[in-house]
């Protein structure tokens, strides 16, 4: 009678987990793949060295998660009830962060979906539109950094040139810093955006995070910071910065997670400019363009 196989460790291998490659159980490569399906990896493999790594991976087929079903891929061999270590059994279990990331970012595509009312003229807030678009221009990075450059040549004291230059410092750390992350995220937008954003750069097609968002809270947090006004004007400030924001996802612009990251982001940022302050003192060479007013 035919004894069961039995690994380089003495254990007793699972029906699919036969390293002839000549079966088409679902484990063999003529069923498409071969060992390769077996994406999960013993611990005990990394710890107990073996001369054929096929064996190593082989052995995963035996641990209790595989034979529970969760991947019903191998037939339960011969070592049905033999007791494993302990840590075995944790190495297969699918991490606490990968499901609770996964579940936000399901959370986050139906919440966007559900709010994205003006995302089309057909949709059901889509006469809401137009308002929604002025408010993206009220965000956008054009009029900010021509307003910027207009109000620096325009500005007679030193103070003012002063701020008027870290904004413009800020708009550009921002628009750079932006450009990064969605390049390296690359993040598409949600399928329910219609592209039809006046002027935008190329690594624009990607939503993760919002510019419009990380600008919002940027310019926000330094007109606060920066300008003297009256309690109902900040009020209006720190309004206009979550309304533009929520206005991204409306539109079907972004997802909820894209802004959320965006007005964390554009808060953060400013506190690096603050860091940076640029000043005659500290850059004199950014400020002999000017005359003393
Ligand atoms: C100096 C320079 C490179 C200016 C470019 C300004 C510009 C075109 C900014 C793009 C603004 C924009 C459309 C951002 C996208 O915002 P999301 O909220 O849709 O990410």
């Amino acid at each position: 009678m035919p004894s069961p196989r039995r690994s380089v460790e003495g254990r007793p291998l699972g029906a699919s987990a036969s390293s002839s490659s000549s079966s088409n159980s679902p484990g063999s490569p003529a069923h498409g793949g071969g060992c390769n399906r077996f994406e999960f990896q013993s611990l005990l493999s990394s710890r107990a060295p073996v001369a054929d790594p096929t064996c190593a991976r082989l052995r995963a087929s035996e641990s209790p998660v595989h034979r529970r079903g969760s991947f019903p891929l191998a037939a339960p061999g011969p070592s049905q009830g033999a007791p494993l270590p302990e840590e075995d059994r944790m190495d297969l279990n699918p991490s606490f962060l990968g499901i609770a990331l996964r579940s936000l970012l399901a959370i986050d595509l139906w919440l966007s979906k559900k709010l994205g009312v003006c995302a089309g003229e057909s949709s059901s807030w889509g006469s809401g539109r137009p308002l929604m678009k002025l408010l993206e221009i009220s965000g956008h990075g054009i009029p900010w950094l021509l307003g910027t450059l207009y109000c620096l040549s325009r500005s007679d004291s030193w103070a003012g040139r002063e701020v008027l230059m870290n904004l413009l410092f800020a708009l550009l750390l921002d628009l750079l810093l932006v450009a990064l992350i969605k390049g390296l995220v690359r993040r598409r937008r949600p399928a329910h955006n219609q592209m039809d954003m006046f002027f935008t750069l190329s690594v624009d097609k990607y939503s993760f995070p919002s510019g419009h968002a990380t600008r919002a809270a940027l310019v926000s947090r330094f007109i606060l910071n920066h300008l003297v006004l009256a309690i109902p004007l900040r009020v209006l400030v720190v309004l206009w910065a979550f309304i533009l924001g929520l206005s991204r996802v409306m539109l079907g612009r972004h997802n909820v997670t894209d802004v959320a990251f965006g007005l964390f982001l554009g808060y953060m940022q400013y506190s690096i400019v603050d860091y940076c302050w640029l000043s005659p003192h500290n850059v004199p060479v950014l400020f002999v363009l000017w005359n003393e007013p």
